[in-house]
Order: C-alpha cells, then sequence, then structure tokens
C-alpha cells in the first residue's frame, strides 16, 4: 500500500517528556497491529503545565486533560492517551476510557539529592535528620509520611519530573518522592534510593489512584477507534484501576482528596484492593481492605464503592470533611498532586 493510502489516526497527548515518551511507547506497541496506520502526535500544553505556580486544586479538576478533550470532541484527534492518574474520576460527557494498558509499577519512590547519593550520606527516608526536607506537593504523600517521619518537613514542589529532580538537587531539598512509573520510563532508575509500598520496612504507603497506568481516552461510541486500540487493553490493569478510581468517585464529592490504594491479584480473578484515607497531619488515618471475585469493570466499581462506604462510616468522611471545609476557607491546606 502507498504512502497515500495510508490512513491517519490522530492522537492528543501532553507535551512533557514524559507525555511524550508514553505516546512513543503506544505507537511503537500499537504499529505492528495496524502496519497500514500512521499515528500523527499533536501536543499540547495543558493548565497544569502552563501555570506552574498556583496551587494545584485552585486550578480545578481536568487541569492534564481539558484541553485534550476539547481537541478530541472536535475530531481533531481521535484518543488521548494520558496518565490514568491524572484523568478525573468522572469524564465529561462524550468522553469514555477505551483501554487501560499495562500498568508499570505503580508505587512512589524516594530521590535522594543528588549529593547525598553519591555521598552514600543518605540513603533511605530513616537516615535523614530533623528538619530534612523532603519535596512533595501531594497531600497523601507527604500525610502518609508525616505518620512515620514526624521530624521531616515536607514542601511543595512542582513542574515535570527532570525540573522536579533538578530543584531537588540544587536547591533546598534532601529528596523528592515521586512515581517510580514516570522514572522508568525516562530511564531514570538510578535514581530511585527507595520503595515505598504497603509491605516495605520505613516505607509503608499507598500509591495514588491508577497511579502507573495509561489510559486511552475515545470519544464514547466511537467503535472504530476502540478497535484500532484495543490490542493495548490489559484487562487485569483495567479491572484492578476501575476499582482504585470508584473508591475516590465515591469519597471525593467533588474535590480531589488524600486517598492512597494498592491493588493485587490474590488468585486468577480474586482482587484485593487497599484503601487509606489521611488527615493532613497525618495524625488520622482510616484504612480498609477487601477481597473479592471480580471479573468486569462494572463489579469492580462496585467493589470500590463499596470499600468507600465502609471507610466512609468509619471516620474517613469527617477526615474528608476537614480537608474540604479547609479548602473552601481559602485555608493553608493544599491538596496538590495525587
Ligand atoms: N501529575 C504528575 C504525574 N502524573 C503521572 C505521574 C507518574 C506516572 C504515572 O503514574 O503513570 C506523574 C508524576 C509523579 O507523580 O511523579
Amino acid at each position: 500500500m502507498s504512502e497515500q493510502q495510508k490512513q491517519t489516526v490522530h492522537i492528543g497527548t501532553r507535551r512533557s517528556a514524559l507525555a511524550l515518551r508514553q505516546v512513543d511507547l503506544v505507537i511503537a506497541a500499537l504499529q505492528p497491529h495496524h502496519p497500514n496506520v500512521h499515528f500523527q502526535v499533536h501536543a499540547l500544553a495543558t493548565l497544569g503545565d502552563k501555570n506552574q505556580t498556583a496551587s494545584l486544586p485552585s486550578l480545578g479538576k481536568g487541569l492534564w486533560t481539558n484541553e485534550l478533550e476539547a481537541k478530541l470532541f472536535n475530531n481533531e484527534v481521535d484518543f488521548i492517551v494520558h496518565c490514568l492518574k491524572d484523568v478525573p474520576t468522572t469524564l465529561p460527557e462524550g468522553g469514555k476510557i477505551g483501554v487501560v494498558t499495562e500498568r508499570e509499577d505503580p508505587r512512589d519512590v524516594v530521590v535522594m539529592k543528588k549529593k547525598w547519593a553519591e555521598q552514600g550520606k543518605y540513603k533511605v527516608l530513616a537516615d535523614l535528620p530533623e528538619g530534612a526536607i523532603v519535596g512533595t506537593s501531594s497531600v497523601r504523600r507527604a500525610a502518609q509520611l508525616r505518620r512515620q517521619y514526624p521530624g521531616l518537613v515536607f514542601k511543595d514542589v512542582r513542574g515535570n519530573i527532570e525540573t522536579r529532580m533538578r530543584k531537588c538537587d540544587e536547591e533546598d531539598y534532601d529528596c523528592i518522592i515521586l512515581a517510580a512509573a514516570g522514572l522508568l520510563r525516562m530511564g531514570y532508575d538510578e535514581r530511585i534510593a527507595q520503595w515505598l509500598d504497603s509491605t516495605t520496612e520505613g516505607g509503608g504507603m499507598l500509591h495514588a489512584v491508577g497511579q502507573g497506568a495509561l489510559a486511552m481516552e475515545i470519544r464514547e461510541g466511537d467503535e472504530k477507534t476502540l478497535e484500532i486500540i484495543k490490542p493495548l487493553c490489559h484487562e487485569k490493569t483495567m479491572v484492578a484501576t476501575f476499582a482504585e478510581r470508584a473508591v475516590m468517585r465515591s469519597l471525593e464529592g467533588g474535590c480531589s482528596v488524600p486517598i492512597g490504594v494498592e491493588t493485587k491479584w490474590v488468585e486468577d480473578d480474586k482482587l484485593q484492593l487497599k484503601a487509606t484515607v489521611v488527615s493532613l497531619d497525618g495524625k488520622e488515618s482510616v484504612d480498609g481492605q477487601s477481597v473479592e471475585v471480580v471479573k468486569t469493570t462494572e463489579e469492580a466499581e462496585e467493589m470500590g464503592r463499596k470499600l468507600a462506604e465502609d471507610l466512609a462510616k468509619r471516620g474517613a468522611q469527617k477526615i474528608l470533611d476537614v480537608v474540604n471545609k479547609g479548602r473552601a476557607s481559602g485555608g493553608a491546606l493544599k491538596v496538590g498532586d495525587l
């Protein structure tokens, strides 16, 4: 088939280095399934990229997605590649998550200041002295770590991965917390100093809803595009992350909230779902978990909703009311990154 006969499929993405790398990975995986399709990338800056100073909640929901969805709905692009973590739990009318790709490692990690890593001075969070500065704009991360390390100081750090690492190395941060997935996709594996999952000693925290997975958003009813991207769908990741998103959707009531989750397939179709809701100072938390057989995204959402209800009854709602009240009054409380 000649070049002219090639069908062109248009893909929307943010234009950060990580976002572009992710689209490259998606195209590389799709191309063999569709040798006659030309994938054209449309990269643009979203509100969250453009505004690097405002607190993220003040920018509202969909700060990483709205501009891309506008292009999806006016047919400039056929699908969008998102970090699932950045996709609001309720999609705009007419948008749909078509597929979710196989998850990269969903854990959070510590990146130490280069100087400390090179000198071997501080290797893990427990090595840091009282008053050491940890960079993160995520209340979920800060609140969970404060619980275990009351002596550490948490400070906002915004920007893409490279910017955050540069700030960590050059400014007054001793370390920063990032998602492993972004670092691994960009080849910064060697900067990972410590893994923070629920079971490692000194780690003990749950990751963000959807972290480490990519979602492709399509126009509802666009079966043609769905057919094209379907080879990348990873059913187990999709079902697990839909359960995670349902926990969040049920608890947030319109605002993003500090919730950590962890999902694990314990048997072929049995999903273990853990969740935690933490107060901003890290002093209170409500944790829960359930294990259920789930076969469809609908069953996964039902499982997530039930766990959220259970958490809310056991005190999570009280914690969230305080978070939301602080935010509504424009107080110092900030819930930044997820
Ligand atoms: N909002 C930033 C963002 N969105 C997704 C990721 C990580 C990659 C992923 O979860 O797929 C990151 C960076 C980070 O949290 O360190």
